[in-house]
């Protein structure tokens, strides 16, 4: 983190796609521009990102999980990508491996979440953790998925039905040391204690 972020609280967000054919060339990632086009609309606060693409190997997306947090600074790294059953899918088993402590609930609501969109959400063996500073979370790599789980269920209205798991991101950071961010409510409405809601 450089001494400018610290003094505006910038949110530095690692997104890392995952996929052996995107990072080939063989289609276009679509993982990185939906992650970056859904924060844009969704923080209202001040927010960087590092963006990476790689192929599905452990070893790989290790090392890109620990530069991201311990070189980069990241508050929050968000993946997409690798987590079903497939041989190839090891995106959790890296997450595991570099984190300090699991946070069971995040992987929890996103297969609750997406099991309103599609049977097979329950595949995913997506996790979320925390090594030092950050939260690490895994999304599906099914680029709409990143909306789905992000956001959560909406009714006709537009009134949220099921809380996306992004209501409960800035808490978390708060918890953890990272900067107070806001959001859109539109998006999605970060829910924090009334003891922990500072003033605008
Ligand atoms: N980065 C991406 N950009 C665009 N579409 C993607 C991306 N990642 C996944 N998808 C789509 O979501 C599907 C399921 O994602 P999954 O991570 O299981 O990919 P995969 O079948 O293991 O293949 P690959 O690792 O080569 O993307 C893919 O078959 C593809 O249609
Ligand atoms: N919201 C949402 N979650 C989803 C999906 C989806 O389309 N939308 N696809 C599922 C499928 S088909 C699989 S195999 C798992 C794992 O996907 P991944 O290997 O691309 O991470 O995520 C599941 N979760």
């Amino acid at each position: 983190m450089t001494a400018t972020d610290a003094a505006t609280q910038t949110l530095l967000i690692g997104l890392v796609s995952i996929s052996d054919r995107a990072s080939q060339g063989v289609y276009e990632d679509k993982g990185i521009p939906a992650l970056r086009d859904w924060f844009g609309r969704a923080l209202s606060s001040p927010w960087r990102m590092e963006t990476r693409l790689i192929p599905d190997e452990q070893a790989v997306i290790e090392s890109t999980l620990i530069e991201l947090v311990d070189t980069v600074g990241c508050h929050l790294v968000l993946t997409t990508g690798g987590t079903g059953p497939a041989p190839r899918d090891v995106t959790p088993e890296a997450t595991l491996a570099v984190a300090d402590r699991v946070m069971p609930g995040f992987g929890e609501q996103m297969r609750q979440i997406s099991l309103a969109f599609v049977p097979t959400a329950i595949l995913s063996r997506q996790v979320g953790v925390i090594r030092k500073q950050a939260l690490i979370l895994n999304l599906p790599g099914q680029p709409k998925a990143i909306q789905e789980t992000l956001e959560g269920l909406k009714d006709a209205d537009g009134q949220p039905k099921v809380p996306g798991i992004f209501a409960a991101v800035p808490y978390c950071l708060d918890l953890i040391g990272g900067p107070y961010i806001d959001t859109d409510e539109t998006v999605v409405k970060a829910f924090r204690p009334k003891s922990a809601i500072r003033a605008k």
